[in-house]
């Protein structure tokens, strides 16, 4: 198999669904999901996602392209990797979801759905990371990279968020961030149903959601945009060198989360409004019936606003600005 992206797309497990080359042995283990593990001890366990939602492909393509020298016996590789496109159906559909947003399911919020594809799917992705973390030895690093892109433009086209995790962050981790050519990283104030929270609550991993420019179809994206971030991924497979840290990121916490609960959601954002566009105190950004959303602090910055959500979830966060966090363990 030397296209790991065209055999996810075409839907049929490949020919040969493992092999053992000079450097590495890859296995695929299910629909998207592939192993790769060096010949060589490693010192870290690596999660790649990409393709959560499958209108978000630039991360995808860029993925595809990091993996293939490896299944062509190309270039070595350092981490025991697990490399996973996130919602097949939804990639060959150019859809977000067909049904569910899968990254809201995780965490076992997926057995509060009837059986559909996504529900299920989130399932066989918490089972893939629990096997694969649990595999290897038990000082092994755990990084966790899932990577999106945003439905709006963004003051930050490149940005990071961080779930909620109440241990330090690694500083070799945050200095990565940077490295990838990240302007921003988020911080989240509370546990979710994304695939990061998952990975770093149940397995102790760093885990960042990277949001990579904005979504286009396969083949419109322009990937020199992302040449930081395709790199510092090449210094962690391959042992390149890791890019120089352009501009530091700056660093934002969540400060409040909007909440669509049903039909009478309003969201007072435009539609053309950016990522991380600045309101000032007291600005009413949605309301539903009795409760309305207003800006608490001096300044707040609007991130995923989004009126077109499934009742009980998320329809944008409000986020303030902090110093820098320099972390370690
Ligand atoms: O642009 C948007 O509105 C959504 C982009 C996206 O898919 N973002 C992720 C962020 C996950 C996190 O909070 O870590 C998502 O909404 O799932
Ligand atoms: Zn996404």
């Amino acid at each position: 198999m030397h296209d790991f992206l065209a055999h996810t797309l075409h839907g049929e497990p490949p020919a040969i669904t493992q092999a053992r080359l000079p450097a590495l042995h890859w296995q695929w283990i299910d629909e998207g999901i592939l192993e790769i593990t060096p010949e060589q001890p490693a010192t870290m366990a690596l999660v790649i996602s990409a393709g959560i939602h499958g209108n978000e492909t630039a991360p995808v393509e860029i993925l595809n392209r990091l993996i293939t020298p490896l299944l062509q016996g190309d270039k070595p590789v350092l981490p025991r990797v697990l490399v996973i496109l996130g919602n097949p159906a939804a990639l060959r559909s150019n859809q977000r979801y067909t049904r569910i947003d899968v990254n809201r399911l995780f965490g076992g919020r997926w057995q509060q759905y009837d059986d559909c594809a996504e529900a299920r799917r989130a399932w066989r992705l918490e089972q893939a990371i629990e096997h694969f973390y649990h595999s290897g030895c038990c000082d092994e690093v755990r990084w966790h990279l899932d990577l999106h892109t945003a439905i709006r433009g963004s003051y930050h086209p490149r940005f990071g968020v961080l779930p909620y995790s109440a241990r330090p962050w690694p500083a070799d981790f945050l200095q990565w961030l940077g490295a990838a050519g990240l302007e921003a990283l988020v911080w989240h104030n509370a546990p979710g149903g994304t695939f990061t929270h998952f990975s770093c609550e149940h397995f102790a991993a760093s885990s960042c959601t990277l949001e990579l420019g904005k979504a286009q179809p396969f083949g419109s994206n322009d990937l020199s945009q992302f040449a930081a971030a395709e790199q510092a991924l090449s210094a962690l497979l391959y042992g390149e060198a890791l890019p120089a840290v352009a501009q530091q990121p700056r660093h934002y916490q969540v400060a409040q989360q909007i909440t669509r609960q049903g039909a009478q959601f309003q969201l007072h954002i435009d539609a053309d409004t950016l990522n991380f566009a600045r309101f000032s105190q007291g600005a009413l950004l949605a309301e539903e019936g009795e409760r309305r959303y207003v800006v608490q602090h001096a300044e707040e910055f609007v991130l995923f606003p989004n009126p077109n959500v499934a009742a009980g979830q998320r329809a944008g966060l409000m986020l303030v600005e902090t110093p820098p966090r320099s972390e370690t363990q």
